[in-house]
């Protein structure tokens, strides 16, 4: 919340700001109390807007959750500063994926019994998924230990209190119309947003979910759905195969009255953890893992349910960048070692030495995890291009980690994305450090290395992975840099800055 000169204050809106901020670190009352050296009546008495509150309680308040409650004028943007050239060491370990966390949270609506998920990730992305849903009705709260969510539906969603602003500033959004086309005749769904990444059409979604009888009309800044439910066994061929659409038939899928084939499905790793949650709900699917998915779907669902979300290749993919180069030795923990094979494979042709643990289960029962030990490494270009292709192959959210990658070797190295229009030309601020980065056209990035990295500033960019990628190039940029704006980091990473500095990088965060 920001405070002008002429805002009235509201001590009931102050109080809920803070309740807010107080469930989303998973605290109790009294927990907050005790932090704040006061009594659980006191911060009741706060949080019902029944007290007053001076400006240096509402500090100790900000102090003790971690979070701004009330600022004054405009908001305050956090910055890092890098001091570059360190060697890094230690084990750090992979948290779970942000891509599997929006889809089960859509998914939980299909659900009219209490939905766990267990390791949620504490991110921007999950919070705005979180948010829309409580505007619906939707009961979420974290646990004590602020790791697991529990969500329970109402009866009845009010889609008319939506949350369009924070639907808007998510893409993931789009997730609801799988379900919510099991469960209304008609809805408006504000429009999808996220990342700036060119243009990323959502005609997909609406031609695959038209097979079980949605029609979508888009207004004035929403989509209108009228549903006019399908029966019976039907085949939907997706035109692309996208991670989301393939979430969201498979959610449409799972109240659909018969069977469904998806064809050309995405076997991804975020799709693979829908399915597991989605068998747990009563659904039974074949195909797991593969292009083609049947789905036998149910009339209601209404269990209570638990689910372990499983880790991010992503994630993983960063970390293990983080130690590529810096020249460092460092463990990732608990990599999903089916999601990073290519990538694997291509950094050993690069050069790179590393070690495997042996496998291990991850706590959802299901997905195989390593540990994976880099070693310090001298590094040539690839022969051949670097680009994405869907599951299996090299994961587009893990091609901009090449070009820092690449910088860092000797010779030319050519990274294609085909998949985006506008995330290649962000790789380009890995020049400021010094890299040698040629933008050839929007989709193709020709980087030569090695680098003599330095220390600049740079303005993060407006898209998630890039920001991370001239992050990590700031590690390996000997002397001081500045990222400016990194807010958007936290979309898709918990506290990453702490977690790198825990394997000796010196990263301080600052703001204005
Ligand atoms: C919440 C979530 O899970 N997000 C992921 C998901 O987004 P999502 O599933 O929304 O990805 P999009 O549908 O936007 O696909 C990305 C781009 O690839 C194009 N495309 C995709 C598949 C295909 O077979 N042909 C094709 O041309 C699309 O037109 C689009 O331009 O998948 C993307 C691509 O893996 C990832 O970057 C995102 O992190
Ligand atoms: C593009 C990404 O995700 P989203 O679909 O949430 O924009 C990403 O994770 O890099």
């Amino acid at each position: 919340m920001t405070i002008t000169e002429e805002a009235p204050q509201h001590l009931a809106q102050v109080g809920a700001l803070i309740r807010g901020a107080r469930q989303h670190q998973g605290l109790t009352q009294a927990q907050l109390a005790d932090r704040l050296g006061t009594s659980q009546s006191a911060v009741h008495r706060i949080e019902q807007g029944a007290q007053n509150i001076s400006l240096d309680m509402l500090a100790r308040v900000s102090d003790a959750l971690a979070a701004d409650i009330v600022t004054i004028g405009a908001p305050k943007h956090a910055h890092l500063r890098v001091t570059g050239g360190q060697t890094l060491s230690g084990a750090i370990r992979v948290n779970s994926s942000k891509n599997a966390a929006v889809a089960l949270l859509c998914a939980s609506l299909l659900n009219r019994g209490r939905t766990t998920l267990r390791d949620v990730a504490r991110i921007v992305e999950v919070d705005r998924i979180l948010t829309v849903l409580r505007s619906i009705g939707v009961s979420t709260s974290w646990s004590p230990n602020g790791r697991d969510l529990v969500i329970v539906r109402p009866a009845h969603l009010d889609l008319d209190a939506i949350d369009a602003d924070t639907a808007r500033r998510t893409r993931s959004i789009i997730m609801f119309l799988g379900p919510l086309l099991g469960l209304e005749d008609t809805f408006a769904l504000p429009y999808a947003g996220g990342c700036d990444l060119g243009t990323r059409t959502v005609d997909p979604h609406m031609s695959a979910l038209r097979h079980f009888g949605l029609e979508v009309t888009a207004t004035s800044g929403n989509y209108d759905g009228t549903v006019d439910r399908t029966r019976g066994d039907i085949t939907v061929v997706l035109t692309e195969r996208g991670d989301t659409v393939t979430e969201n038939a498979l959610m449409a899928a799972a109240l659909h009255d018969g069977a469904t084939t998806i064809r050309n499905a995405s076997p991804n790793y975020m799709v693979q953890d829908l399915c597991f949650f989605l068998e747990l709900l009563g659904v039974r699917i074949e195909g797991i893992g593969t292009t083609t998915l049947t789905v036998h779907g149910v009339q209601e669902i209404d269990t209570d349910v638990e689910y372990a979300v499983s880790e991010d290749p992503v994630e993983a993919m960063s970390l293990l960048t983080a130690g590529v180069v810096t020249g460092s030795e460092i463990t990732v923990q608990r990599t999903p070692i089916e999601f990073m094979e290519i990538e694997l494979t291509t950094l050993s042709e690069m050069g790179l030495r590393y070690s495997l643990s042996d496998e291990y289960v991850a706590r959802n029962g299901r997905t195989r995890l390593v540990d994976i030990t880099v070693h310090p490494s001298e590094l040539v270009a690839p022969r051949g291009t670097i680009h994405p292709m869907p599951f299996p192959g090299l994961n587009i959210d893990n091609l901009p980690f090449f070009a820092v990658i690449a910088a860092c070797a000797t010779g030319s190295t050519l990274i294609h994305d085909w998949v985006y229009d506008g995330r290649a030309i962000h790789l380009t601020d890995l020049t400021r450090l010094g890299a040698n980065v040629r933008l050839l056209d929007s989709h193709r990035l020709d980087v030569t290395g090695p680098t003599r990295w330095s220390g600049a500033e740079v303005s993060c960019p407006p898209a998630l992975r890039p920001a991370v990628v001239i992050l990590l190039g700031m590690l390996a940029a000997k002397g001081t840099s500045v990222l400016r704006n990194v807010d958007i980091i936290a979309r898709g990473y918990e506290d990453l800055a702490a977690r790198l500095r825990e394997l000796g990088a010196q990263i301080e965060t600052f703001r204005d």
